[in-house]
């Protein structure tokens, strides 16, 4: 019987604990997550007002797509939260409408066939003109390569400066420039990599997509039968993380432990010593869903390889502003819209919350809620040090967003705004070498150590999710033969 300890209660955290107390239980003597704030959930994170509205300040939608899309439709399923789900299906605007600011001007993206054979602007050909580039273009053999330059090669640089450029900055705040398209495209790399383009690749991908194992689940089901393209949760989607506290909490075998900073970990003879606030646990095993950073310094004195792989994966900051406004100020309708780098904006983009999801504005529905994202890669330039960035700053950057882009020229009748330190890893060209760096680590210096979290494999929640399934399917069958 093994004693587990999981570091951080983030959604990864939570989930792993979950998988332990469920897929791993047979095993386990003992699962204690330790959490170092005194709030559970991580960068899940919803405001509730008492007129009903709803601010995330986080993740706002999760995608009914792939494996990790229907397992995390199984998590919601098993934790009874089922008729919670608020669902948006494919024809809905919020899907068809993802905008980008392009001379000061709002344009649609091109999103389904419609788009194939007419001419939209900011884009000077219609859009199959860029598919037939791909499907002549020759394979270039690449390790890996930034999303910018897989882009250009591919599709020519409209395609790179209009839609990879905004859709990186709309995922994880970062550079398309620096990002790796290996790591964060994966299925666009492989495509090339295995089809010869990126066009055959989806194609074939469409065909081999086998998701039977989560058809037994109603939720994933429905999900399919209905075309849902993304959902949330009527209390918001903090509600996740606290229907996984609650069935944690009612388990005995898990202790949830919070304002307790991990400090330093030591493997010993097969066994590790967790430290943390003022005490010690002996534990067979640690799952780390912490930040890759925050892990490297509690590991850097007794493994610095390791822990150099660790430090090397950076992360970058962004200021969320929620707005609230009186009445029905938006023009458009949609998804929100996103700013390419190369246009001239203090914002990386602004979602049209009230759009997605209207049921979330709460009783007295004439009103809009938006939400501005401020900073990522860019964060430096437009707010300054993290540590002394100012709030009023970022309020007065999102109205004057909402004032020059939107055109609302009232003032926000509630605002919320808050600076998210290091909340967004960047997987950056060659980050699969970091990854098979700390899996060489981990193996040569035989620890008990499996790596969650957003910081490695995915930064989506659907991923962290079941990147934690995963570890904890990883570490049954490691126990289950020993
Ligand atoms: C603004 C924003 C918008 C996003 N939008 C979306 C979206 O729309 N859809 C989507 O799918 N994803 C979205 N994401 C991504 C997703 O929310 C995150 O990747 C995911 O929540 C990360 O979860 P995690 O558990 O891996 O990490 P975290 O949430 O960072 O959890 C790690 C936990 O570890 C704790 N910790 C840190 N140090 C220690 C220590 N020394 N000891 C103990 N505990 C420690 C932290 O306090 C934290 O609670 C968004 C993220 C952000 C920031
Ligand atoms: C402008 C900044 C950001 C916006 N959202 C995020 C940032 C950094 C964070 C984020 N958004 C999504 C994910 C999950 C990725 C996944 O694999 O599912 C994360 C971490 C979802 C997402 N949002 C947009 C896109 C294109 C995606 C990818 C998945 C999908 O197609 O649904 C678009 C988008 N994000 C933001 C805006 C304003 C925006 C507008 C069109 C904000």
């Amino acid at each position: 019987m093994a004693t587990a300890v999981v570091l951080g209660g983030g959604i990864s955290g939570l989930s792993c604990a979950y998988y332990l107390s469920t897929i791993a239980r047979q095993y386990m003597k003992k699962i204690i997550l330790i959490e170092s704030s005194t709030t559970l959930g991580g960068w899940i994170r919803t405001t509730r007002y008492p007129d009903g509205t709803i601010f995330e300040h986080g993740p706002r939608s999760m995608r009914p797509v792939g494996k990790a899309g229907y397992n995390a439709l199984t998590l919601v399923n098993e934790l009874g939260l089922s008729s919670a789900v608020l669902p948006v299906i494919k024809s809905h605007p919020a899907v068809q409408k993802r905008l980008i600011l392009v001379h000061n001007q709002l344009h649609t993206l091109p999103s389904g066939p419609s788009y194939l054979f007419r001419k939209v602007p900011p884009f000077s050909k219609p859009f199959i003109w860029y598919l037939l580039q791909d499907l002549i273009a020759r394979k270039k053999k690449v390790e890996d390569e930034s999303i910018h330059d897989f882009a250009i090669r591919r599709f020519g640089k409209e395609i790179a400066e209009y839609i990879m450029d905004p859709v990186c900055r709309g995922i994880v705040a970062g550079d398309s420039r620096e990002i790796s398209v290996r790591s964060l495209f994966g299925n666009l790399f492989q495509g090339e990599q295995e089809h010869g383009s990126v066009v055959k690749g989806q194609l074939k991908q469409t065909q081999e997509s086998k998701l039977e194992d989560f058809l037994h689940n109603d939720l994933a089901v429905k999900s399919k039968s209905q075309g849902w393209a993304m959902w949330t949760l009527r209390n918001g989607l903090q509600s996740l993380p606290e229907a996984l506290v609650r069935q944690l909490e009612s388990d005995n075998l898990v202790q949830i432990l919070t304002n307790a900073p991990c400090k330093r970990i030591n493997f010993v003879d097969g066994k590790a010593m967790v430290m943390f606030g003022e005490s010690s646990l002996l534990a067979n095993h640690v799952f780390s869903s912490i930040p890759s950073r925050t892990l490297s310094r509690l590991l850097s004195a007794s493994y610095p390889a390791l822990a150099q792989y660790l430090s090397s994966i950076q992360s970058v900051h962004v200021a969320v502003v929620n707005l609230e406004f009186k009445g029905k100020v938006l023009q458009n309708e949609g998804f929100g819209f996103l700013v390419p780098s190369s246009q001239k904006s203090n914002v990386l983009g602004i979602i049209f919350d009230s759009c997605c999801f209207p049921e979330h504005d709460g009783k007295y529905s004439h009103k809009t809620r938006i939400t501005c994202m401020i900073g990522g890669k860019w964060f430096r330039d437009v707010l300054g040090d993290v540590d002394t960035a100012s709030l009023d700053s970022a309020l007065e950057l999102a109205v004057e967003a909402a004032h020059n882009h939107l055109g609302i020229t009232d003032p926000p009748v509630r605002n919320h705004t808050s600076v998210q330190k290091g909340c967004i890893p960047q997987y950056k060209v060659g980050h699969h070498r970091i990854l098979q760096g700390l899996h060489n680590e981990i193996q040569e210096n035989s620890l008990n150590l499996s790596l969650l979290g957003s910081s490695y494999e995915g930064v989506s929640v659907n991923d962290c999710i079941y990147n934690s399934k995963l570890a904890v399917e990883k570490f049954v069958k490691k126990i289950s033969h020993s």
